[in-house]
Parts: structure tokens; C-alpha cells; sequence
């Protein structure tokens, strides 16, 4: 009965593509799901080459796998991951090891691994990025937790992740959640790099009248460039896609634009809040796709809130140019403000995450793979302890060359009443982040005049407070 290397709970997009990328690598493997018609389509779609079996029965399912048992989980975050657990749990026995490779919640995978670790079983979370095809051929790996159960399956995902270099994008990443924190805020990330492409598109669409043909061949061009990442790459290709509906022009233009979001971008803010790491960026792209919902009150407002948009022409070369630059300038305050909460959260949660390790898996595989990873995986090799990318040297020569543009690129925005509320956060990121002195003296002095919150002195030991009438 025990023929299976691996199992797999939850044979949708991600499940089923994951177990058949095992597969390809050797590995025999088993899928369970409570729809029997994803089990029986799991071994259609296998080939002969291909040692798989696809099963609804939890208690088949356990005893079909190699002792002690691997058996990864990706169904929906929240009740389900602890609805499968559940449902497992009867069956399983002490060494077996399960893995949470969905996007859950970090506490929640905190509460997991004490309350199966009791049991003798080994649980660990580990963040899966690259989607449906990555799933398929070569995702990135985020797995943290119990380091030696990491080990013994570090074959199978060594085998399976995308290859950089031969390198493969998956390592041990720390200590307990440290598998989902990392691929929350790699989420958070995602969704700040995707709200500035859609407010690169918004201001050479609406703001400049550019067509999408010609935004097309740009976007495909930037993906030549320093600026070569996997969200652009798709960004080009969406604008090439016609619709297969009407037969009239692109499919992107008959999307509504009220956007769906399943939680990570939000909890990387919350949480960021909470530990003190300031993201701004990432909020903006909540806040964005929240502010997308109201579209009632957008149409309501846009008839209400008119604005004789200032004529601030400019040629397209020129033009073109200047928002490259200052979409790099932007693309690497985001990824400073993520990997800056990363090292945060790693102090205050004792995750002992390396940010150079996290550089490297991000290269390849996942959604936010980027050329310029490689540049913040140098960085991290030669300061181990760098608290923030904008303190590399190296970064900072190119956030110096570029700042203007994104400068320029603000006040065109602006001139054209058009959003873009992420280049204009990343722009005063790296404004406060720079400056010696903030106007916080203010605040200061504002809490003690009307709380008696006291404040420090710039001059003097101790903490004050002042009579102010
Ligand atoms: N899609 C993506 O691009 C990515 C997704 N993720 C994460 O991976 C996880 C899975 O996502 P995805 O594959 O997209 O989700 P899907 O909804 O495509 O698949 C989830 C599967 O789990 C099944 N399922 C739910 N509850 C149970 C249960 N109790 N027992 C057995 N099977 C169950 C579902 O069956 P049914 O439909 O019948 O309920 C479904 O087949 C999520 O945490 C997601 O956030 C991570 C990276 C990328
Ligand atoms: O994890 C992912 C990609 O990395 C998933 O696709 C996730 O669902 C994206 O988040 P959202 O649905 O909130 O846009």
C-alpha cells in the first residue's frame, strides 16, 4: 500500500501542478481532494512516465504514502488548512512530516506547528510563488520552521524549484512562521510592483492619450532592460491579448476595474504596522484596490469633482524615457521597504532570516522575480547586516541618477489629475528615509501640549515636559 513518496492535499491550480511537477522530477506521488472529479483528473492528465494517483478518501489517501509521511497541504488559508489537519490527523503518526504550502497567515501557522509538533508530527509553513505555470515547472520555495523536517525533504524541492544559475529557488529561510512571513510580505511586494505598472499604463493611457498598442511595445521593451522582470513580461503580453468575446480589440479593455484580493497584501501592512516597519508603498497598493471597489461612487464623484487637467505635453521619447527611469527608481523603494520589514520582523520574531538567501530564491520562480534581485542579492553578500537597500552604495548611485525622473514624473501626474499614489509614496519614502531631520519635533511638542506626553531634548538627557499656556 505504501508505494507514495509524496501527497498532496488539494489538487487545484496550485496542488495539482505541484504534485505533476514532482512527478516529472521522479518522485511517486499521491492527491487528495474532496472533488472527485479534480482526483480522477490529476491522473488523466499524468502521463505514462508518471507514478500518480488521485484519491477523496483522507484515510486511502495517509496510508498510500512512504513512512514517515510527507504530505503537503494547498488549499485555501484559514478553517481549511486546519478543516485537512483535522481530517488527517486520525491517520497519521509520529516523524510524519506536513507542510503548509498555501498562503496562510503567519499566527496561524505559529498556533499549527505547536499544536501538531505536541502530536510528533512535524508541521512547517512554506511559501509557494510562481503560479500556475511556476507551480508546473519551477516555482520559489519559502520554507521556515522545523529545520530538520525542511531537510529531509529538501530533495523533492530542491528538484522541483526554478533554477537560477543551477542554484535552486528554495533554501531554509528560519525559524517557525518564517516560510509564510516571507512570502506575505514577497505578496505585499507583488502587489506594490503591480499597482505601479497599472499606474505607468493610467498615466500614458489617460494622461497622455498613448495608445495600448504603442504601451504594448513599450512594457515589451522595458522587459529587455534593467527593468526585465515577470510582472512586466505579462503586463506585455495582456496588452496583446484580443478579446475573444466581442472579436473587438483587447480583452483588457472589457475588464472591470474593481479588484479582488485574497489577504496577504493587507496583513503585510497590518503587520508591518504593528512591528513598526513603515511600508508605505505596499499600503498605497492596499488602499488602491480598496479605493477600486467604490466604483458607484467614483462614477458619481468623477461628475461631481471635475478638473481642467493642465496641458503638460511632452514627446513620447522623452516621455517614455522619463517614466523608465523613474519606474526604477520607484521598483527599487518597494522592494527596499519589503526586505527592510523583512529584517525588521526578523529581530522581532527571532525568525534569523538571511536577506541574502531570501535575494536569491526571489531571482527566479516567483511572481516578483526581477534582474535587479541579483543587484539586491550583492548588496546583502557584502553587508550581511544592511538594514535597508537604500543604504547600499551601489543602489544608491542609481536611486541618485533616477530620482528626478520619478520627481518629474509626479508633477506630470499631477498636472493630469491622474493617481499614482505608488510612485508618489515610494518618491516620499525615500524623501523621509533620506532626510536628517524630519518635522517630528512638531508632533512632538503637539503631544505634550495638549496630553503632557513629555518629549526629549536634542541637547539634554531625560525626557520634558513644558507648561505651553
Ligand atoms: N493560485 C495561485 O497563483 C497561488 C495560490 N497560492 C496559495 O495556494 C493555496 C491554494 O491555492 P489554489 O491552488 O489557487 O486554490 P484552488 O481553489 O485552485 O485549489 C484549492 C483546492 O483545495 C481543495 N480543498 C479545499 N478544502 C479541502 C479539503 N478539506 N480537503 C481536500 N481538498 C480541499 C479545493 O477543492 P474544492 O474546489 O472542491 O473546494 C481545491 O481543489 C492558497 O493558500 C493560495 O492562496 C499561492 C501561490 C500562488
Ligand atoms: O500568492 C499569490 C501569488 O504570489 C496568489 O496568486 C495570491 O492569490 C495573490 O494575491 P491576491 O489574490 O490577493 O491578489
Amino acid at each position: 500500500m505504501e508505494e507514495f513518496d509524496f501527497g498532496m492535499v488539494g489538487l487545484g491550480v496550485m496542488g495539482r501542478n505541484l504534485l505533476l511537477n514532482m512527478a516529472d522530477h521522479g518522485f511517486s506521488v499521491a492527491g487528495l481532494d474532496l472533488d472527485a472529479e479534480k482526483a480522477a483528473s490529476l491522473e488523466n492528465e499524468a502521463s505514462e512516465k508518471h507514478h500518480v494517483k488521485g484519491t477523496t478518501q483522507a484515510q486511502q489517501f495517509v496510508t498510500l504514502i512512504k513512512k514517515p509521511r510527507a504530505i503537503m497541504l494547498l488549499v485555501p488559508a484559514g478553517k481549511p488548512v486546519d478543516a485537512v489537519i483535522d481530517s488527517l490527523l486520525p491517520y497519521l503518526e509520529e516523524g510524519d512530516i506536513v507542510v503548509d504550502g498555501g498562503n496562510s497567515y503567519f499566527p496561524d501557522t505559529n498556533r499549527r506547528v505547536q499544536e501538531l509538533e505536541s502530536k510528533g508530527i512535524h508541521f512547517f509553513g512554506m511559501g509557494i510563488s510562481g503560479g500556475e505555470k511556476g507551480a508546473r515547472f519551477g516555482p520559489s520555495m519559502m520554507p521556515g520552521g522545523n529545520k530538520a523536517a525542511y531537510e529531509r525533504l529538501r530533495p523533492i524541492f530542491e528538484a522541483i524549484a526554478a533554477k537560477i544559475n543551477g542554484e535552486p529557488c528554495v533554501t531554509y529561510l528560519g525559524t517557525g512562521s518564517a516560510g509564510n512571513y516571507v512570502k506575505m510580505v514577497h505578496n505585499g511586494i507583488e502587489y506594490a510592483i503591480m499597482e505601479l505598472i497599472a499606474e505607468t499604463y493610467d498615466l500614458l493611457k489617460r494622461g497622455f492619450g498613448v495608445a495600448d498598442s504603442v504601451i504594448q511595445k513599450l512594457f515589451a521593451d522595458w522587459n529587455e532592460s534593467e527593468l526585465a522582470s515577470f510582472l512586466i513580461e505579462i503586463t506585455a503580453d495582456i496588452l496583446k491579448k484580443e478579446d475573444e468575446v466581442t472579436g473587438k480589440g483587447l480583452l483588457l479593455n472589457y475588464i472591470s476595474d474593481t479588484a479582488r484580493a485574497k489577504g496577504t497584501g493587507k496583513w503585510t501592512s497590518q503587520n508591518a504596522m504593528d512591528i513598526q516597519a513603515p511600508v508605505p508603498s505596499i499600503d498605497a497598493a492596499v488602499q488602491m484596490r480598496d479605493i477600486s471597489k467604490y466604483k458607484e461612487e467614483r462614477v458619481k464623484a468623477s461628475e461631481l469633482l471635475t478638473y481642467d487637467t493642465k496641458d503638460a505635453s511632452l514627446d513620447e521619447t522623452a516621455l517614455f524615457e522619463l517614466l523608465k527611469d523613474a519606474f526604477y527608481f520607484s521598483m527599487i523603494n518597494i522592494y527596499a521597504q519589503g526586505m527592510a520589514q523583512l529584517t525588521i520582523a526578523s529581530n522581532e520574531y527571532n525568525y534569523g532570516l538571511n536577506l541574502e538567501e531570501v535575494a536569491k530564491i526571489w531571482r527566479g520562480g516567483c511572481i516578483i522575480r526581477a534582474v535587479c534581485l541579483e543587484d539586491f542579492r550583492q548588496a546583502y553578500q557584502n553587508q550581511p547586516e544592511l538594514p535597508n537597500l537604500l543604504l547600499d552604495e551601489a543602489l544608491a548611485t542609481k536611486l541618485k541618477t533616477t530620482q528626478q525622473a520619478a520627481r518629474d514624473a509626479v508633477k506630470l501626474a499631477i498636472d493630469k489629475g491622474v493617481p499614482v499614489s505608488v510612485f508618489m509614496s515610494a518618491l516620499a519614502y525615500f524623501d523621509s528615509y533620506r532626510s536628517e531631520t524630519l518635522p517630528t519635533n512638531m508632533i512632538q511638542a503637539q503631544r505634550d501640549f495638549f496630553g503632557a506626553h513629555k518629549y526629549e531634548r536634542i541637547d539634554k538627557e531625560g525626557v520634558f515636559h513644558t507648561e505651553w499656556n
